[in-house]
């Protein structure tokens, strides 16, 4: 079999089951997907609690063998090790359970193996529920690498719904980001001549204002609260999907968040870091920055680096260095940011 380039295929899942108490119906699905074979569940220490132990007990009752795997961070070590159990057991397919992280272990091992994956998050917190990227550490450095898209998806709102509220507001900070991720791919269009889909940028762009435009609705513990940002999130994921590549949802803003993790790693959750650098970056491109800071504010996500810990200098390295991330994607930061200027923006749009 000879491989497809991937950035000219359009990977989508078959099968979205959105709804209150619909985790409970894993196995129900994974036989509706004609999924065969043991599952690997890929979850992290507390959301196996919350849920990964009882998605393997209601597989275990469908008829199928599971065996679980508990991850505590997103590095290509642990993708390695859950290839391997999941080539022990003789895994059919893998299955992610939690936030972000476990997800996209469980996506990357799953391509990696050639098996299927289904994605159960627990949390609407970031946009890698459906897309066939996986973002992980590798040597040290945050890359986006081309996985698989989830074959099913089970999105549990009553168990999203009760999650901390940080997290769905991370969430919002992670789609409303799509704004700032577009005008730069906008850009790299213009002046790098990047190759460009409309369709990908227009789902993006929209599905972002439709969660600017629902900000002051949102309420944290509201079922429909998290059906309406789940909903987001998979159609920011669907973005990726038909771009062949993270572009849509992923900019200079991205870029900045990808460098605070690297200065001081585990201090704030992605779609925080994404919401702050959204705000500078629409600065940057001399757009609304003000909206962006209102509708976070609305969402209860972080407007302002001392609400999530971070230290000034972490804020003003970061935003002179994030260019040097993942370089070749183009973006408003271009060869950098001077410390004069990172520092002025901080200040300016009142991140710092
Ligand atoms: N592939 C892609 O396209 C994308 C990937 N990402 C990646 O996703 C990651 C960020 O995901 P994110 O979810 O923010 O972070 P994590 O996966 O790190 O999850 C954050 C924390 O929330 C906990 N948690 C999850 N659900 C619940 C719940 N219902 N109740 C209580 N606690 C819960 C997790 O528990 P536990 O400790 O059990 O895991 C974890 O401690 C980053 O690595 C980012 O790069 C982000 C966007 C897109
Ligand atoms: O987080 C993402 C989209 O929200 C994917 O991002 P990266 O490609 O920057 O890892
Ligand atoms: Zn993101």
């Amino acid at each position: 079999m000879r491989p497809l380039t991937r950035s000219k295929w359009m990977e989508l899942p078959r099968l979205v089951v959105v709804g209150s108490g619909v985790a409970m119906e894993v196995a129900d699905v994974c036989c509706n997907l004609k999924l065969k074979g043991g599952a690997l569940i890929v979850t992290g220490p507390k959301t196996c609690e919350l849920a990964g132990g009882e998605i393997s007990q209601r597989m275990e009752e469908g008829g199928f063998e599971t065996d679980l795997m508990i991850t505590k961070i997103s590095k290509i070590e642990e993708v390695e090790r859950a290839e391997r159990m999941a080539a022990e057991m003789e895994a059919g397919f893998l299955i992610g359970v939690g936030g972000g992280r476990s997800i996209d272990v469980a996506k990357l091992a799953s391509d990696r193996a050639g098996v299927h994956f289904v994605s159960v998050p627990t949390a609407a917190s970031h946009d890698g529920i459906c897309s066939a990227q996986a973002s992980l550490t590798i040597d040290g450095e945050t890359t986006s690498v081309s996985a698989q898209a989830p074959l099913g998806i089970i999105a549990d709102t009553a168990i999203i719904s009760k999650a901390p509220k940080r997290l769905l507001a991370a969430g919002c900070g992670d789609i409303i980001s799509n704004i700032t991720a577009i005008k730069d791919w906008k850009l790299a269009f213009r002046l790098r001549g990047e190759e460009y889909s409309e369709y990908a940028s227009a789902l993006s762009e929209m599905t972002a204002r439709m969660i600017v435009e629902s900000a002051p609705s949102l309420k944290p513990g509201l079922e429909e609260s998290a059906r309406v940002v789940v909903k987001a999130l998979l159609s920011s994921g669907v973005a990726m999907s038909i771009a062949g590549s993270s572009r849509p949802a992923s900019g200079s803003e991205h870029k900045f968040a990808h460098a605070v993790n690297q200065i001081e790693p585990g201090r704030a959750l992605h779609g925080e870091l994404c919401g702050l650098g959204t705000i500078v970056m629409m600065y940057l491109h001399g757009g609304d920055w003000e909206m962006i800071r209102e509708a976070l504010r609305e969402v209860g996500a972080p407007t302002s680096a001392s609400e999530i810990g971070l230290h000034e200098e972490t804020v003003i390295e970061a935003l002179t260095s994030a260019h040097k991330i993942r370089p070749e994607r183009y973006t408003i930061l271009g060869s950098g940011l001077t410390r004069e200027a990172a520092a002025a923006a901080a200040r300016k749009t009142k991140i710092l």
